[in-house]
């Protein structure tokens, strides 16, 4: 592709995404963004690289709109395009946040081509430059808007007022053993806010679905009641309040804002770390909804009691409600969650690929994500259907760093998870058909998979003799030339296996 051409890339990709999203959206989250670097890097795609102004946008961009916007380049280059979010320098955000007068209509922003486009909320520049006086990052998107509040601006759409993403609800968020308190607690809060568990908190690593299930409740809610005064937040979101409340002595404002809500959600409060000013006016803000049962529901990174650098009597009040964990989901969970999300992309997903890709990356929901987002995108490019062939060419990449060695731990496990019967049943004297059969193809696939003798086999199998390890060795084998179901079955696990 010509230089003209990578240049182009991103201001056509703009335009179609300016006539796939809703304007509000459109606006608020792609149309200030600065001007995208494409480099091109040869076999591998284009790789197109977009400087963020702050950690939330960053996150909200990269969970809304990569999958979509890498879809659409790709489409347009023609080739597998890569996208790669960073936060911007903190001496770029000057530049990226010209003055609110500048602002531009959608169609200036795309006519003029990849200029810096203005950012259109006075409320975005201002925060700029607060955030670099006190050295902070540069805070995220518009005003919040409380009708009749201090700082009313006339209607906004819902989504602006509350900053609930409306794709983020119970229906679309997968259940499963890791998020079941978690989810349950959420449900019960939803239909019966300022009742039991308050502060609900929700901790957990990252990308496990905090800010989806909470973005849920705020959803459900508004379903049932839209004129709930509900507000989620980042927890920097708030800080950055805070800072700029306090520059103009305008702490009325701050009280008008947070102590009318009926539900506030906020992401992250471990971003609270040291920020003493901003931990007093949360303190205020949580007391003063507690009184009047306003329900509140927090996420971070961990316990309440494991938060540093935070007050205690604050860390104390977070742990009074009900706090719930999120686990990273297991196989079958991630299974589930590739298979919805790709349903979700009218682009169903056979479950022996989803089983393949869900083995093969463990980390994370957002992970699991993008790894589907490739395999999508591969098969759009290549227009090759979805198999496990294809799966393994476009993750590629994340298999090789991955330069798993088999052993036969990992053939037990994989084979156990593959019939959904226990680990422990590999090495167990059970006989039942059920379990029997699934422990021979373990051993079979053990001798073809690792350098490990019978004997050795037989002895990581619950000490079994090695003439048993060889008959399931040729039973497997031989059943495996007449029996096509079988065949398939084992084709799955070699390849899930070496990955
Ligand atoms: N159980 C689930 N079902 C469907 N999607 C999920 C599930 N869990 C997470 N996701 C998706 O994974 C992505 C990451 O989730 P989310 O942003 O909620 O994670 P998080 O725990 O808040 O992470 P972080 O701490 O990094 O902010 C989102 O796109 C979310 O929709």
């Amino acid at each position: 592709m010509s230089a003209d051409g990578l240049t182009a890339l991103w201001q056509q990709g703009c335009e179609r995404l300016a006539a796939e999203l809703p304007e509000q959206q459109f606006n608020t989250w792609i149309r200030p963004l600065p001007p995208a670097e494409v480099a091109d890097s040869g076999a591998q795609g284009l790789v197109v690289s977009l400087r963020v102004p702050n950690r939330f946008k960053l996150d909200w961009i990269r969970n809304q709109y990569a999958g979509r916007i890498e879809s659409i380049l790709s489409e347009l280059a023609g080739r597998p395009t890569r996208l790669e979010l960073a936060l911007a320098p903190r001496e770029a955000l000057a530049r990226m946040a010209p003055p609110a007068n500048q602002a531009a209509s959608v169609g200036q922003v795309l006519h003029n081509g990849l200029r810096p486009v203005p950012v259109n909320s006075p409320s975005h520049t201002a925060s700029v430059e607060q955030a670099s006086v006190v050295g902070m990052q540069s805070p995220q998107g518009p005003a919040i808007i409380i009708p009749g509040g201090a700082n009313a601006q006339g209607p906004a759409p819902s989504s602006t007022r509350h900053r609930i993403n409306p794709a983020l609800t119970f229906d679309t968020l997968v259940p499963g053993r890791a998020n079941q308190m978690a989810r349950t607690a959420a449900l019960h809060v939803a239909g019966a806010p300022g009742q039991m568990y308050n502060p609900l908190f929700i901790y957990g690593g990252v990308g496990l679905g905090k800010t989806h299930l909470i973005h849920a409740v705020g959803n459900a809610l508004l379903k049932d009641k839209p004129d709930a005064r509900v507000l989620y937040l980042h927890a920097e979101q708030f800080i950055s309040d805070v800072v700029k409340n306090y520059q103009r002595k305008t702490f009325d404002e701050l009280k008008a804002k947070y102590h009318s809500l009926d539900l506030l959600l906020i992401d992250d409060v471990q971003f609270f770390a040291g920020k003493d000013r901003t931990q007093e006016e949360f303190f205020n803000a949580f007391e003063a909804l507690l009184a009047k049962r306003a329900h509140i529901i927090m996420t971070s990174d961990t316990y309440p009691k494991g938060l540093v650098d935070i007050d205690e009597r604050l860390t104390s009040r977070f742990d009074a409600g009900l706090t719930v964990a999120i686990e990273p989901p297991e196989l079958e969970m991630r299974v589930a969650i590739l298979i919805k999300k790709a349903e979700a992309e009218q682009a169903p997903m056979p479950e022996d690929v989803a089983f393949f890709i869900a083995k093969n990356v463990r980390a994370n929901v957002r992970e699991l994500e993008g790894a589907l987002r490739k395999v999508l995108a591969y098969s759009r490019f290549s227009h090759k259907e979805i198999n496990i062939q294809l799966a393994r060419e476009a993750l590629k990449d994340l298999l090789s760093i991955q330069n798993r060695q088999i052993s036969v731990e990992n053939i037990q496990k994989t084979v156990a998870d593959f019939y959904k019967i226990k680990v422990a049943d590999m090495y167990s004297k059970k006989r039942p058909a059920s379990i029997a059969r699934p422990r021979q193809i373990a051993m079979y696939l053990a001798k073809e998979l690792t350098q490990k003798s019978l004997p050795e086999i037989g002895e990581l199998f619950g000490g079994r003799d090695h003439t048993t390890v060889l008959h399931a060795v040729r039973k497997i084998g031989g059943e495996r030339q007449k029996n096509t179901e079988l065949n398939q079955q084992l084709h799955v696990l070699e390849q899930t296996l070496k990955g």
